[in-house]
């Protein structure tokens, strides 16, 4: 049994604090919401985020960071994109050189388009940066919290420190592969929101079944393009990180992104649309963030531009999917991808 601390109590921390409970771990879960602690210590839940489950009692809600991390073998940092600079920075204080870091986020950091393990060991610089891990794949939390079969993957730049990860993880329920490229894990975990979002708003413009699996096929094609630019391997984009997390984010009705998505489809503005989602819906700024990245790097993701268009430039959805369709004729498999895969087969 290992002291874990988990930072923050949304949906996913709430989830992955679960699972190290359920392995046995004696678990402190952070947030800085008073009626959260009070909730999860006296009535074992956490009824905003994950509404009829019941939390083990080997989870202990806390509002002080420095009650979570000393002394904790391994900390999960499963806050938004958005807060993971200041809830990394702020734990530092408090952080051992040897507490093993595993960040479960899915974006980019909105100015600096930098990837948040990036922003992580900018925050910790008494970390060594390989053994920052990202944990990602097909995994909602209303499904993980009841024990549903889930695979994920948890990546870092050394081996060991992702072997940790997955012995901290692995339980009958939950399923956990390695693998050594961070780039490629957190680039699909991030840019399938995008994608995810286009789904749900397909769905609620009622295009189809054929309209969806063309903009996830196309849509990994533009995540791999990306991600490629950036130095990935292509191949992660067929794995959990990759296909399995956007299958999921495209199809389940758990999802976040798709549901705004679907809103937007049936016409409700985007500020309403986040409103009433009331959790977080990374899509959306990583669709900004996406789009800054295809300019820079010049890669094409036509899907990507049409969805900025839609959040940002106020483009009908219905005008965009048309635009989408009327684009010029072009091949399916680009030559860039075949290189880069050649280069990672050797
Ligand atoms: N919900 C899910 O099923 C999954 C979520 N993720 C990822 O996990 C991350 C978190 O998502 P959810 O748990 O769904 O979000 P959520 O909306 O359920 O909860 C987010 C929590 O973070 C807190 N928070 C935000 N900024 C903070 C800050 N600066 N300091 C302290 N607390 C802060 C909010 O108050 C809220 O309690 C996202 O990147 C998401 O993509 C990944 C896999 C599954
Ligand atoms: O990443 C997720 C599932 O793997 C969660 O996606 P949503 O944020 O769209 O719910």
């Amino acid at each position: 049994m290992k002291k874990t601390a988990v930072l923050v109590a949304g949906s996913w921390g709430t989830a992955l604090a679960s699972v190290l409970a359920d392995n046995g771990h004696e678990v402190v879960l952070w947030t800085r919401h008073p009626e959260q602690v009070h909730e999860i210590n006296a009535l074992h839940t956490n009824s905003r985020y994950l509404k009829d489950a019941v939390l083990s009692g080997n989870i202990h809600a806390t509002l002080s960071l420095e009650e979570a991390v000393r002394g904790a073998a391994a900390v999960v940092l499963a806050a938004p994109s958005s807060g993971m600079r200041e809830v990394a920075g702020n734990m530092q204080p408090f952080l051992s050189p040897h507490t093993l870091v595993i960040h479960a986020a899915k974006g980019f950091e909105a100015d600096s388009l930098k990837r948040m393990t990036s922003v992580i060991a900018e925050e910790l610089p008494q970390q060594n940066p390989d053994r920052i891990v990202v944990l990602s794949g097909p995994s909602h939390a209303e499904e993980v919290i009841v024990k549903c079969p889930t695979t994920i993957v948890v990546a870092a730049k050394q081996l060991e420190a992702a072997e940790a990860a997955q012995d901290l993880f692995m339980s009958p329920y939950f399923r956990v592969y390695t693998n050594p490229d961070v780039v490629g894990v957190e680039v699909s975990g991030a840019l399938k929101n995008i994608i995810a979002l286009g789904a749900g708003m397909s769905d609620g413009l009622q295009f189809g079944d054929n309209a969806k699996a063309a903009l996830m096929t196309r849509g990994l094609a533009e995540i791999a393009r990306l991600g490629v630019a950036l130095e990935a391997n292509p191949l992660t984009f067929a794995g959990l990180s990759g296909f399995g997390d956007l299958v999921v984010t495209c199809t389940s009705r758990h999802s976040r992104n798709w549901r705004a998505g679907y809103m937007l489809g049936q016409g409700k503005p985007l500020a309403v649309v986040l409103e009433e989602m009331g959790m977080v819906v990374e899509g959306v700024k990583t669709t900004r963030a996406a789009y800054e990245m295809s300019k820079h790097h010049q890669v094409r993701m036509p899907i990507t531009q049409v969805l900025y268009q839609v959040l940002f430039e106020g483009k009908e959805p219905k005008r965009g999917v048309e635009d989408l369709m009327g684009r010029v004729r072009t091949h399916e498999i680009e030559e860039i991808a075949q290189e880069a895969a050649g280069k990672w087969l050797g």
